[in-house]
């Protein structure tokens, strides 16, 4: 029987993966291939499944990384996906701190050597992030290198918001750290499928290992609001937060309207999208060293006030 390709996602908080993931299925569907997606989150729910149609088989591996500690866990949901699908290809979406080499090492375990085929790493970098990338700790700066390096497809994504020289520059800065990695400039991760497929026989380089815990000191925070809140409250709890929380999605509901709303927040940039669904009002913070005292202290102040 023919391997299953792997495509390993990989990229800081925020980069774009899940936009990359929903352009790919949807062009995977359309050459009417049999794919699954396993999803690795660092928080403990689940905001990012929504992005993946319902008829696509998703395992999810929830609160850990895969690259340091549920690393087994994604064994077993290899194994499991096999078993129970016929596939001609499965994603893995990394969290944003996950070192790709760390996931590649599970998916080259001897149990799949017959069964898995690993076809690219696919690493996609927020531009502007990457260009104000001194203001992250220096574990984070090496973590986004070695992401770049380890990479075999790397996206520029968010080149909207760049001039003609500023992509210039990122080209040719990216270009001295990647050997051989091949190189696209993107939009909301808009790529045509055939650029990401290569066909590569894995040895894996030695790396350093970052773990989410103890080097990077990234934390999450999941905070559940039993009400809907004021908008006007809400931007400005995000004006007063500390820029060490890089990360936030979930659900929202405002008093001024009925409607859910999926929340976005990377970069300093928000992004409220109506949600068609009532979804439970949940967010989840990715930061360093969260302050998860504050954070509840804050929100629940916001709720709160509301009463009033
Ligand atoms: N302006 C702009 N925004 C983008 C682009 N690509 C993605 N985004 C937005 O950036 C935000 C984060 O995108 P995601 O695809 O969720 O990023 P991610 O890497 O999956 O995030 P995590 O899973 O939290 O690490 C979303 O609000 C996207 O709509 C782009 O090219 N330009």
């Amino acid at each position: 029987m023919k391997p299953v390709e792997i495509y390993i996602l990989s990229g800081f908080l925020g980069a774009g993966k899940t936009t990359l993931l929903q352009n790919i299925l949807s062009q995977e569907k359309q050459q009417q291939r049999k794919i699954a997606v396993i999803m690795n989150e660092l928080g403990e729910v689940s905001i990012d499944s929504n992005a993946v149609p319902e008829e696509t088989p998703l395992k999810e591996l929830l609160n850990g990384c895969v690259c340091c500690t549920i690393q087994g866990q994604l064994e077993v949901q290899l194994e499991n996906m096999l078993q129970e699908y016929e596939l001609d290809a499965i994603y893995i979406e990394t969290t944003g701190v996950a070192h790709p080499v760390e996931v590649l090492d599970a998916c080259m375990s001897p149990l799949f050597a017959e069964k898995l085929a690993v076809q690219s790493i696919i690493t996609i970098i927020d531009t502007k992030r990457w260009q104000h990338r001194t203001e992250l700790s220096i574990q984070l700066r090496k973590l986004l290198i070695e992401q770049v390096q380890h990479a075999d497809v790397i996206l520029l994504n968010k080149v909207d918001s760049l001039s003609e020289s500023e992509k210039a520059n990122l080209v040719s800065e990216i270009q001295s750290l990647s050997e051989n990695g091949k190189l696209f400039m993107t939009e909301y991760a808009n790529i045509p499928l055939s650029h990401m497929k290569m066909r590569k026989r894995y040895v894996t380089k030695p790396h350093e290992q970052a773990h989410v815990h103890d080097t990077l000191h990234m934390r999450t925070y999941v905070h559940t609001f039993s009400k809907p809140i004021d908008l006007e409250s809400f931007e400005q709890f995000l004006k007063n937060m500390p820029d060490t929380i890089y990360r936030i999605k979930g659900y929202l509901s405002f008093t001024h309207s009925k409607d859910t709303y999926l929340f976005q927040y990377s970069y300093g940039m928000p992004l409220y999208i109506k949600e068609q669904m009532n979804m439970k009002n949940t967010l989840v913070f990715i930061g360093e060293n969260l302050d998860h005292q504050m954070l509840k202290r804050e929100l629940l102040l916001m709720e709160e006030n509301q009463a009033e």
